[in-house]
């Protein structure tokens, strides 16, 4: 499914130095969000840092969120995640989309300006009304939770 969603540039390097977010390929699922910062910054083990993106969006549909998630390479590999560990945009935000850059490695890490640090995806949503009841319909779970079938 494609939907128009209204973004505005904050930093006019977005657009002539650095490119607009795009899909990599017609199946990817995640836009690149860059670095959009005024010189590297290097993280330590345990150090986290909120980094500019240079992009604002208004998504302006109750119905639809975007969520800011870890690049596996960077997760897997050096030990780069989200210090909130997946970031939520609601429909109705408006200011700079920011990242929590969280080094949760071993080892030093410098991001470069304009460097792709994670990734954002639209998602469906459902906003819940509240039926208050006393009991629910029986189902096959019932409180069963936290691994209570067991392991195998
Ligand atoms: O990684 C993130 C997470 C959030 N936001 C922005 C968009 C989001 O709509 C807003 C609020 O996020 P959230 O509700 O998760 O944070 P909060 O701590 O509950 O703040 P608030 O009191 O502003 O809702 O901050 C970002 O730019 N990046
Ligand atoms: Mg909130």
């Amino acid at each position: 499914m494609k939907k128009a969603i209204d973004l505005k540039i904050l930093d006019p390097r977005i657009g002539s130095e650095f490119p607009l977010p795009t899909y990599a390929t017609p199946g990817s699922a995640g836009l690149d969000l860059r670095a959009l910062l005024d010189s590297a910054i290097t993280l330590e083990p345990g150090q986290t840092e909120l980094i500019p993106t240079g992009l604002a969006i208004h998504i302006g549909d109750a119905n639809l969120c975007a969520t800011i998630l870890p690049r596996s390479g960077l997760g897997h590999k050096h030990g780069i995640v989200l210090g909130n560990l997946v970031g939520l945009i609601d429909s109705d935000y408006q200011g700079q989309l920011m990242v929590s850059v969280w080094n949760r490695g071993n080892s030093s890490f410098t991001i470069e300006p304009g460097e792709r640090m994670a990734q954002l995806v639209f998602v469906p949503v459902v906003q819940a009304e509240f039926n208050l009841v006393e009991s629910f319909d029986e189902s096959a779970r019932g409180e069963g939770g936290f691994g209570h079938s067991g392991r195998s």
